[in-house]
């Protein structure tokens, strides 16, 4: 990179001399040959130029990204190791701007700012060393108009800079509104909430304009400035020259050549100044990823106590946990589920169950008590080994806009196809996947979009397999199901738990129907602990009277 702007910055120099004596020798009746020889070393030389130009721009790119692609890994190894308390916290887009916003910034920085500044200064002084060379008192002026040029843009800069920051911000204020407005698109237009909108949207592009529009008009004063002084700057320069020509000092070729170098201190002088901007948002950008490499997460790694292998047995003891202080969401719970046995658990919306499941993956840690898997307390598990051996299908089944394969593998090429379609045989969707056009490498749309939210639990349940886990945590999607889905999810389900432990938070009595024991909570307490059987034949139970409110019938 020095190399390739050394040789731009000697051939930028290189231009204006050749012209000058090009000038010199045309006006003084020099022969032809020497014209012609003058004139394509100035083609010569602007070739050159541009394939350095080309270069540097290749080399510039490699430079940057090779700086900033390892921190672009760290950050995003980093979030993924963040606890989930942090994530509830920070917006995906915030994240998101950390990860490619700020490290763009860096890496801008790190493949321009020493190059240009350093090149661009050499360059300045290299002009400034030629005026010098072609006549001192050139130089001196130039030099003071070039400290003073730059003086004044960067005061211009500071004043500005307020409205610029504020531009950005209502620019992302505004793709904020957007995102949000279109996540929620089918809610908008079911309730006819259009207008309201397209309202809002008009109030949010208002106010942008009118920040805008103040930025921009900095904008235009600083270039209108920088174009006022260097044509002042053209004016001191040709009064100096036309005083050393009047008194023979200079020919007509060298008060070109003055005109040339008073031309071409703009474009130092200016990135320079783009430059020092460019430190400044680096800087910040330093400042905010420094800090989100420097958050800890609350859920620390444990040391790597093994657990063991087969059906995993889980235990809860006196576990109280809270999402914020001062508001227990899990009180004193204490539960504990044989190796194989299934657990179903049941309660108000609101009373924890969720919570619960989070707490045996270790997305928190509870305040008080100790969850323990296969009679090891997690804290003791390296994350990744307990996470390995559990398998969680949420109530919102998330799909990737990928092929099937990969969905269900999760982008490991490792897993055989044949492994892959007989759990889909297992699970009953053999025909669905004869039915796909390309078969696993069918593309599913964003989102899962095209999918029954049946057959989108059902892909969660072929997922989980693959991954042949031994603890199965389902936390059921409450939404009806149409009866021949809902019969393929139970059996999917049934195929699930064969031969594992499993936890279901259940909706469904349906679903109910798998657990050998059941849990119903109540504002975060143990309401009732027990057998299914024996709780659902005990009229007083507060299990058997939900039993008697739900609707469908299943053999309990
Ligand atoms: N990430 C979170 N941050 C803060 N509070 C939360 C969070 N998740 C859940 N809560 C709160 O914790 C309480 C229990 O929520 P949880 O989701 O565990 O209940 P649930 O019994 O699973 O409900 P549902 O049947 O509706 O899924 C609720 O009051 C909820 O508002």
């Amino acid at each position: 990179m020095a190399v390739i702007l050394i040789g731009t910055i000697c051939l930028q120099v290189l231009t204006p001399l050749v012209a000058s004596h090009f000038i010199d020798q045309a006006t003084s009746g020099g022969n032809l040959r020497d014209l012609i020889f003058l004139a394509l070393l100035s083609m010569g030389l602007a070739l050159v130029g541009q394939g350095l130009a080309v270069a540097e721009t290749y080399v510039a790119e490699n430079v940057s990204w090779a700086a900033t692609n390892a921190l672009r890994a760290d950050l995003v190894a980093h979030l993924l190791r963040l606890d989930a308390t942090f994530h509830t916290a920070h917006t995906p887009g915030e994240l998101i701007e950390r990860v490619d916003g700020d490290v763009a910034t860096l890496a801008r920085f790190f493949s321009r700012f020493v190059v240009y500044v350093l090149g661009n200064g050499i360059l300045l002084v290299g002009v400034l060393g030629l005026l010098y060379h072609v006549d001192w008192r050139v130089g001196l002026g130039m030099s003071a108009f070039v400290l003073l040029a730059l003086i004044a843009m960067l005061r211009i800069h500071a004043v500005a800079t307020p409205s610029w920051a504020a531009d950005r911000q209502a620019s992302a204020d505004f793709f904020g509104f957007l995102g949000e407005y279109i996540a929620g698109l089918q809610d908008i237009r079911s309730s006819g909430a259009g207008a309201f909108v397209l309202r809002r949207c008009a109030e949010v592009m208002r106010s942008w304009l009118a920040v805008t529009r103040k930025a921009q008009m900095w904008g235009y004063g600083m270039s209108a400035t920088s174009q006022g002084l260097f044509a002042l700057g053209t004016a001191v320069a040709f009064a100096l020259s036309a005083m050393l020509f009047k008194e023979g000092t200079l020919t007509i070729g060298t008060v070109y050549l003055i005109f040339q170098c008073t031309e071409m201190l703009r474009q130092p002088t200016e990135q320079i100044r783009n430059e020092v901007q460019d430190l400044q948002q680096a800087d910040a950008s330093m400042i905010r990823i420094e800090s989100l490499l420097g958050t800890v997460s609350r859920v620390i790694d444990g040391p790597g106590a093994a657990l063991p292998p087969g059906p995993l047995a889980v235990e809860l003891d006196g576990v109280s946990f809270s999402y914020a202080e001062d508001a227990p969401t899990l009180r004193d719970i204490s539960v504990s589920l044989a190796p194989g046995r299934v657990l179903g658990v049941v309660g108000r919306t609101g009373s924890g169950k969720t919570t619960l499941t989070r707490l045996l993956l270790r997305f928190y840690d509870p305040q008080a008590g100790v969850v323990r898997l296969g009679g090891v307390d997690l804290r003791e598990v390296r994350l990744a080994a307990v996470r390995s051996r559990i398998g969680l299908v949420t109530q919102e089944v998330h799909l990737f806009h990928a092929s099937i394969r990969d969905n269900l593998t999760l982008f490991d090429e490792s897993v055989p196809d044949e492994r892959i379609s007989s759990v889909l045989d297992t699970l009953g969707l053999a025909d669905w996947l004869r039915e796909l056009p390309h078969g696993l490498d069918t593309l599913l749309l964003p989102d899962g979009a095209g999918l029954s939210a049946g057959q989108a639990q059902v892909l969660a349940c072929a997922r989980i397999l693959l991954h042949d886990p031994d603890l199965v945590i389902l936390d059921e999607a409450s939404s009806r199901l149409d009866p021949a889905t809902d019969q393929l999810v139970q059996a999917a389900l049934g195929q699930l738990l064969k031969g594992r432990t499993g936890i279901i938070v259940a909706h469904r009595l349906a679903t109910i129907a798998y657990a050998d024991d059941i849990l119903v909570l109540e504002d975060g307490q143990v309401r009732e602990y027990g057998s299914r059987l024996a709780l659902a034949a005990d009229p007083t139970s507060r299990f058997a009277e939900l039993l008697r409110v739900a609707t469908v019938e299943v053999p309990l």
